[in-house]
């Protein structure tokens, strides 16, 4: 497992750049950014992170839905990296749900996001995936898209 590494907390102007585009998934450097970024999520109990979070400024989040104490009821999945993904579609449907970041520990907000999406991303392997995510899983994609963007759950509280 490779080692976990710092988060960068709100207030850093790292945590607010947008994020470049992946060029060379294959990069030894990118996939050991990937190993690092899921072993920092599980470290950390998330259900994900984004590379803006350890200060790294590329278009790469992983996904990890699992139960844990601070999700009990997430659904179980395997941590996936997502690279140079996007929305394609959206519910009109919007619900709201708690959210808390690693970035900015201790406050959770009420935050309204789309109840279902289809996302296109890459996957670290370079095969392209196109997925429909709902509810729980959708909003876990949406909160780490948003940070590629440099926004972070805050900006959303109604
Ligand atoms: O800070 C992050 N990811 O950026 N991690 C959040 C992700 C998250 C997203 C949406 C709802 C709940 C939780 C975490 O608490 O694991
Ligand atoms: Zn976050």
């Amino acid at each position: 497992m490779a080692e976990s590494l710092q988060i960068t907390q709100l207030g850093n102007p790292a945590l607010r750049q947008q994020a470049q585009f992946v060029d060379n998934i294959q990069d030894k450097r990118l996939q050991q950014l990937i190993d690092a970024l899921i072993a920092t999520a599980v470290a950390s109990n998330g259900v994900g992170i984004a590379a803006p979070q350890v200060s790294q400024s590329f278009r790469l989040f992983i996904v990890a839905s699992r139960p844990n104490l601070r999700y009990p009821n997430a659904p179980q999945m395997e941590p996936t990296a997502m690279i140079n993904p996007q929305i394609i579609a959206h519910s009109t449907e919007i619900v709201k749900g708690w959210e808390g970041c690693l970035s900015v520990p201790g406050i959770r907000g009420l935050v309204p996001r789309y109840q279902t999406i289809e996302v296109e991303y890459t996957s670290r392997n370079s095969k392209v995936h196109r997925q429909v995510f709902t509810d729980f899983v959708a909003r876990i994609f949406q909160h780490e898209y948003d940070h590629l963007d440099g926004i972070v759950f805050l900006d959303r509280v109604e």
